[in-house]
């Protein structure tokens, strides 16, 4: 049978990126994404907001719901200081596989965890599992009908502390309209908009940054 889109961009990157490089990886995958198959990768454009948000916040504690192909896991984690710790969320058995290629690839796999199963399942447990307390960013990233529930069980988990960045991706297209009337009409968080398009089209998309106030 015919190969996966995921399947397709895992060997796009062995053949085109060098290993333990994740900017080669990075442009592999956006350089087919753009001119040969489209995927939902966070992509280039918003990508560089992304890398700007990580690096301003330099986290050493950062959860991703939604890991997909790890396009976005790789661009985080190779920006992190030294010791920060990325885990990264994804129920889709045949993605998490992909993912974890791509990871090992760019030569990330020490700074990131990948964890299979659904956000709704894992949320809750991270603290015991994993020793953490909070988490200094998050990025959203998955079904886009998650976000907002899974925000506010991050909250009832107290896994967000004063200052903690929610930074959700595809809040015009697909769009989010709950999840952001909520981040930002809400007192307990402080909302910014970074107007983009949606990758490697010139639809428009963006990216809503959200700091939690506690
Ligand atoms: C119930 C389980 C929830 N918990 C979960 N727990 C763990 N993992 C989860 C959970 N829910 C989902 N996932 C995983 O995350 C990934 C899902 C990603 C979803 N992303 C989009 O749908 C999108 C669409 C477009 C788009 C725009 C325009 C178009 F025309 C077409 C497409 C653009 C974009 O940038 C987009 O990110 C992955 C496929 C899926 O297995
Ligand atoms: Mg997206």
């Amino acid at each position: 049978t015919r190969s996966s889109r995921p399947q397709r961009l895992l060997s796009v990157v062995k053949k085109r990126a060098a290993h333990g490089d994740p900017q080669s990886v990075i442009s592999a995958i956006d350089y087919f994404c753009r001119h040969n198959e489209w995927a939902m990768n966070v992509g280039d454009e918003k990508g560089c907001i992304l890398d700007s948000v990580v690096s301003e916040l330099n986290p050493e504690r950062v959860l991703e719901l939604g890991t997909y192909c790890g396009y976005s896991t790789i661009r985080i984690a190779r920006i992190l200081p030294p010791g920060a710790r990325l885990i990264t969320l994804e129920f889709n058995p045949d993605y998490a596989a992909i993912a974890r290629q791509v990871i090992a690839w760019a030569g990330l796999e020490d700074k990131v965890q990948l964890v299979e199963g659904a956000s709704e399942d894992w949320i809750p447990r991270i603290k015991e599992h994993f020793g953490i307390e909070t988490f200094d960013f998050v990025f959203l990233d998955h079904w886009k009908d998650r976000y907002l529930p899974d925000t506010k069980l991050m909250e009832e988990c107290g896994l967000l502390r004063k200052g903690t960045v929610l930074l959700a991706d595809n809040v015009i297209c697909p769009g989010v309209p709950d999840y952001l009337q909520y981040v930002r009409s809400s007192p307990s968080y402080e909302s910014y908009y970074f107007k983009s398009h949606l990758e490697y089209t010139q639809a428009e998309d963006g990216l809503e940054k959200s700091v939690f106030l506690g």
